[in-house]
């Protein structure tokens, strides 16, 4: 299992809350849970950035972090990220943040340490861009969105 540094910013994880770990041993993901201090309502298509009580710092480059929707809160729910994704960058040292957006059509109440979304720690290959003048042929060339048919 890979260390990964973290610090605790609000108290309460760890104590009142467990601290974002693998649910089961073939999770990718650890829960991240809203600090709150009560329960926030959200109301149909608003978003709030919430804090997690958490910071990681990644070091490593070639690794990033990725804070992803749960996914029944998204199914039932409508309880989705205001950015979709959330990208951590290996160099960031401050609290996470997660935007929880309400994209559906009921309010929807967010306790104090929720589990509202999970963190996915990723590969990343950085690359230097190598310009060139034209590329080898490849086999799709440039045809894209639904160029190889429908079904
Ligand atoms: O859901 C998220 C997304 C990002 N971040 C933090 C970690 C990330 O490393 C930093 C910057 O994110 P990003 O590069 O996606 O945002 P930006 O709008 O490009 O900001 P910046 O100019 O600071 O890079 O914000 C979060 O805490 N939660
Ligand atoms: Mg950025």
């Amino acid at each position: 299992m890979h260390a990964l540094q973290a610090r605790i910013l609000d108290p309460r994880l760890g104590q009142q809350w467990p601290l974002p770990h693998y649910a089961t041993e073939g999770s990718a993901g650890m829960d991240l849970r809203a600090m709150l201090d009560a329960p926030l309502t959200l109301e149909p298509g608003q978003t709030e950035l919430l804090p997690t009580g958490l910071a990681i710092h990644i070091a490593d480059p070639g690794l990033a972090a990725m804070i992803l929707p749960r996914s029944g809160l998204g199914h039932k729910h409508g309880i989705v990220l205001g950015n979709l994704v959330g990208l951590i960058d290996s160099d960031y040292q401050g609290q996470l943040m997660v935007s929880c957006w309400n994209r559906g059509h009921q309010t929807f109440s967010i306790e104090p340490g929720e589990r509202i979304a999970q963190l996915v720690l990723v590969p990343v290959l950085q690359a230097k861009l190598e310009i060139v003048d034209s590329f080898d042929d490849s086999q799709r060339g440039a045809g894209g969105f639904g160029h190889t048919g429908s079904n």
